[in-house]
């Protein structure tokens, strides 16, 4: 049976928002703000048991998805961690922290996973943006994208359609949507 909709399990309003306008235009979303645990490890293991939990618990397909923020200079810390990172110091206390490095290059990565119902392991889709970090430019209303820099803007400083179109999001959201297109197909023959 084809997918009529997609439960996107975030309490996130920017990544929904971002979700339901890239992946919007293919199919619906529905929205469910659960709380998931996160576990320590690397970004695929932490995406995937958010999944498996979010399954478990909604007794349905479920897509989840898990950012990163990866410094070079500090070997892709904070990494999954970014979250306690920006709370804690916020964006310009991330930009300080690359203050005794020279190397300011980072990686944005956004690790979605979906799980076809509970006990069904979490298929990964990950998508990676290269930039840099600076002082905090733009509009501050989502996470960390004042300090993220890709060719010469700030993700703050990008308008919506354009951050939609290069970001690490956008990257793991075409490989989803390509999934999508022969999960769909996968019971017409
Ligand atoms: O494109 C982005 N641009 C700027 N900031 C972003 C972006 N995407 C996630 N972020 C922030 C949100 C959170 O501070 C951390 C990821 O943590 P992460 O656990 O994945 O998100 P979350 O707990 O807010 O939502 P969820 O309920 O989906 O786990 O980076
Ligand atoms: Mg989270």
């Amino acid at each position: 049976m084809p997918l009529e909709k997609i439960t996107f399990v975030t309490g996130n309003a920017g990544k929904l928002a971002e979700v339901q306008a890239i992946l919007g235009k293919y199919i619906k979303i529905e929205n469910h703000g659960l709380d998931l645990e996160e576990i320590q490890g690397s970004v695929e293991e932490v995406s995937a048991a958010k999944c498996r939990k979010a399954a478990e618990i909604l007794k349905r397909p479920v897509l989840t998805e898990d950012t990163c923020l990866c410094f070079r200079a500090l070997n892709g810390l904070p990494g999954p961690y970014i979250k306690w990172f920006l709370q804690g110091v916020g964006t310009e206390g991330l930009n300080k922290l690359l203050a005794g490095f020279e190397d300011k290059s980072a990686e944005a990565v956004c690790t979605f996973a979906f799980s076809e119902g509970p006990g069904c392991e979490p298929l990964i889709f990950q998508g990676r943006t290269e930039g840099r970090i600076v002082c905090p430019r733009g509009p501050a209303k989502f996470g960390w994208d004042p300090v993220f820099e890709y060719e010469g803007q700030t993700y703050a400083e990008m308008d919506k359609d354009k951050k939609n179109s290069v970001s690490h999001r956008y990257k793991a959201l075409e490989k989803f949507r390509v999934f999508l297109e022969t999960y769909d197909k996968k019971d017409e023959s």
